[in-house]
């Protein structure tokens, strides 16, 4: 592992920095000898006007080959530095370049000027996708732009040639299902199909029977990547709803939990925590065994589930913790919402001969608050509540 800014360095000659965008320097550089203004490669990895890699025995000045570039470049999306969907529209341009373009470059040479003009402009077009992608990170607008140029040029170059280009169809029908959600690329692609059928028999007088052939085979190939797309899709959804959930109780998870404060952060609507722990369940689980405790978080969480609104959300915050976030529910009514629940416990039959209690911490967002200061006071008044003798709420 090399230096963190030039990835040259061997990670045991550099000097570790508290920053975290310094996290390695080069020694040459931590001792001062030279200014960090000189050398842009080793201080910050945006901008690399100079190009310099540093090596074992200090400096040497180097142009950055294709080959950096090309190493950087894998370094980057094997380090997990780019998104899925940034990686599979990189890598889309990155084929469509080297397959489209040499049929450029043949039917320039070979005065096929309008076909050339549309290959070429693939090729420019993937080019300016890539690098936006690349820079900015942003693929909505790029996916669609890559689905528009594919089936675009497609159905000119149908209507340049016929029947017997019609053969990019099917690869470039393929590609908007890896862009695109499956509904939106089996609209476009259906959509480019009927424009190259009616080309096809208009412009061209193509037979019925060839036409037949395409229209079927076109339609089965969109009809399957649906169906596989389409499967995916729902598997990665359900899949993120798991990673969210927490498996005994089913309610949301730390990693949901933190998604959701940051959402009500951004709102203005009121917002109020309502922490939520069970009272002695040590005890419980003691001398009732765990499998009874267990059941004991299953019935809570389903109490609080069924008494909650469906604007709010209920996440296991802990062991025998829950976090309500009441979405628009003000400190007055937080109170209110916090006392039913409490009361609905107590009243629950969960163990016989046995009474569950449970103590609530409230905190209403205040304006401008850090998320952390917030959950810290209704951790805080979740405390005062147990300190109050528990069985009890405490507002924040
Ligand atoms: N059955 C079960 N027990 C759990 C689970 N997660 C945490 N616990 C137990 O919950 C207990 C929490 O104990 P404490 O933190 O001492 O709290 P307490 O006994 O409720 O006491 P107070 O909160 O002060 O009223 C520990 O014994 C944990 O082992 C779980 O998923 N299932």
């Amino acid at each position: 592992m090399g230096c963190g800014q030039c990835n040259r360095f061997e990670k045991s000659l550099c000097q570790k920095t508290d920053t975290p965008e310094r996290s390695w320097l080069c020694p040459m550089l931590v001792a001062g000898n030279i200014t960090r203004s000189k050398w842009p490669c080793c201080v910050t990895r945006a901008t690399h006007p100079v190009r310099i890699a540093c090596d074992r025995t200090g400096l040497v000045k180097r142009k950055r080959t294709v080959l950096d570039r090309i190493r950087r470049l894998w370094a980057g999306l094997r380090d997990g530095e780019r998104s899925n969907e940034e990686i599979i529209l990189l890598s889309l341009c990155a084929i469509s370049i080297p397959s489209i373009l040499p049929f450029g470059i043949v039917r320039l040479l070979t005065a096929s000027y309008a076909a050339a003009v549309v290959d070429i402009g693939i090729v420019l077009s993937m080019i300016a996708v890539m690098s936006h992608v690349w820079r900015t990170g942003r693929t909505r607008l790029a996916s669609l732009a890559i689905s528009g140029i594919y089936s675009t040029g497609m159905v000119v170059i149908v209507y340049l040639h016929g029947i017997s280009l019609v053969y990019w169809a099917y690869p470039t029908m393929v590609a908007s299902f890896f862009t695109l959600p499956p509904k939106r690329a089996l609209t476009i692609n259906l959509t480019a199909l009927a424009c190259m059928v009616g080309l096809l028999s208009h412009a061209h007088a193509t037979p019925t029977l060839t036409l037949a052939t395409f229209s079927v085979t076109v339609a089965l190939i969109n009809l399957f990547s649906y169906i596989v797309f389409y499967r995916t899709h729902l598997q990665v959804k359900e899949l993120n709803l798991r990673a969210e959930r927490d498996f005994l109780t089913g309610a949301g998870n730390r990693r949901a939990l933190q998604r959701t404060l940051m959402e009500c952060a951004s709102s203005s609507a009121p917002c109020s925590l309502l922490l939520l722990d069970i009272d002695h369940f040590k005890r419980i689980n003691d001398q009732y065994g765990h499998s009874v405790g267990d059941a004991v978080l299953v019935s809570v969480s389903a109490l609080i589930h069924a008494r909650i609104r469906a604007n709010d959300r209920l996440f296991r915050y802990g062991g025998e913790e829950f976090l309500i976030v009441a979405k628009g529910t003000p400190a007055g009514a937080a109170s209110c919402l916090a006392e039913d629940l409490r009361a609905l416990v107590e009243r629950a039959a969960m163990i016989q001969q046995q009474t569950v209690t449970v103590s609530i911490g409230i905190a209403t967002l205040r304006p401008g608050e850090p998320i952390s200061e917030w959950v810290a006071r209704a951790d805080e008044r979740l405390y005062a509540a147990k300190a109050a003798g528990r069985n009890c709420i405490q507002t924040g």
